[in-house]
């Protein structure tokens, strides 16, 4: 028999992630899971990147290292971006960003993509959902799923690999406009579909990861960016997840992101959340301290750290890194970040 667990109060993470401004942030880090934790690379030292994505057991335990060690409100499934891609029929690598042998440039090239059902787009993914939820029951840590925006997978997809500047996919844009869309459209129909599966597994919130949204000017976001993530967020609507939209290098486009129907906004660490908070009236606000910060002394953390939550406090906040753990980042300095803000009492009047 199933047992039913308990409702209890909904959890600090949900609270702020529907809007409530609660006396301490909850907070969870970009990337908790990962090569700055020695448990990680001991398990990296036996199986592949892909191994571990498609093994649940890995996955899921991947996912808990961090909550053994920091008290987080919220974990993140272990995968990537692009892990539904192989599904359509493209081959993927990790050196360690992610490699696209062939990019994907010609029109037969994009035709002939698969739009996979839900179920066959990665089946190991909502077995490793379920193996999570399975540990976190009980407890009020909530289990975040993600993809990758449309506009960001098509980054990797035509450009073949990480780079500096992606100038290959945004001559591509312009270039062969039409390509490009046709393209989107088969990338944002694969991600919703991707991501209602990891709801329907057990995830109990989903952010969407544009990290490369930032490199275009207002009007190719307007074009090739907005309009795709809006379904995908809309799709996700009334599923009773919240909704987290992530860009970087992104305030030039804050008006256009604005428009999105979700819950969350993720924002880096380029302007402080006091500044970022009116164009995001309505949405709870994720971030936003540099990781680099991580790399300083506990002492410099701990007033940095304070920085954040103070201009947090206009609002609902959801306490994050602007952008991934660095790699380099000893862990004992994660658990003073996380003790600091577990000891920020939102409400109480401003303290040095
Ligand atoms: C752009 C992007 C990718 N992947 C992802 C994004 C969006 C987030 C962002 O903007 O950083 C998303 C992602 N990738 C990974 C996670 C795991 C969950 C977590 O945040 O803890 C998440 C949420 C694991 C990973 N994905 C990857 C690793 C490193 C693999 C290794 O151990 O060698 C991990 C832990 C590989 C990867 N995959 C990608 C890159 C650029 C890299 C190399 C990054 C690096 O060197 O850290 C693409």
């Amino acid at each position: 028999m199933n047992a039913t667990p308990i409702q209890t109060t909904p959890s600090l993470f949900l609270r702020a992630a529907w809007g409530e401004d609660t006396p301490r942030a909850p907070l969870w880090l970009m990337r908790q899971a990962g090569r700055y934790l020695p448990e990680y690379r001991a398990i990296k030292e036996r199986a592949s990147f892909w191994e571990m994505v498609r093994t649940p057991e890995l996955a899921a335990e991947v996912t808990l290292q961090p909550l053994r060690r920091f008290p987080l409100d919220a974990a993140i499934l272990f995968s990537d971006i692009m892990t539904p891609l192989p599904a359509m029929g493209v081959a993927v690598a990790f050196n360690p960003g992610p490699v696209v042998a062939e990019p994907l440039r010609s029109p037969a090239q994009i035709e002939a993509l698969r739009l996979p059902e839900a179920a066959e787009v990665a089946p190991f993914v909502a077995e490793a959902i379920r193996l999570v939820r399975r540990e976190l029951q009980g407890r009020e840590t909530v289990l975040i799923g993600f993809g990758g925006a449309p506009l960001t997978l098509a980054t990797y997809l035509v450009q073949g690999a990480g780079s500096k500047d992606y100038e290959v996919f945004r001559a591509f844009l312009r270039q062969e406009p039409a390509l490009a869309h046709r393209l989107l459209e088969k990338l944002t129909e694969l991600t919703l579909r991707y991501l209602r599966m990891q709801v329907e597994a057990g995830a109990q919130a989903i952010q969407l990861f544009d990290s490369w949204a930032g490199l275009h000017d207002p009007q190719t976001y307007r074009t090739f960016g907005l309009p795709y993530n809006r379904r995908v967020l809309e799709g996700l609507g009334g599923l009773g997840v919240p909704r987290i939209y992530l860009a970087v290098g992104a305030s030039h486009l804050y008006p256009l992101i604005a428009e999105l129907p979700c819950e969350v906004v993720s924002v880096d660490w380029r302007m402080s959340l006091d500044q970022v908070r009116g164009f995001f009236p309505n949405h709870t606000l994720q971030g936003n301290l540099d990781p680099a910060v991580l790399l300083a002394p506990p002492a410099v953390i701990a007033q940095e750290t304070r920085k954040v939550l103070r201009a947090g406090r206009g609002g609902p906040h959801i306490f994050n890194l602007g952008h991934g753990v660095i790699r380099t980042t000893p862990p004992e300095h994660v658990a003073h970040l996380v003790e600091v803000v577990q000891q920020f009492n939102r409400w109480q009047e401003e303290s040095a």
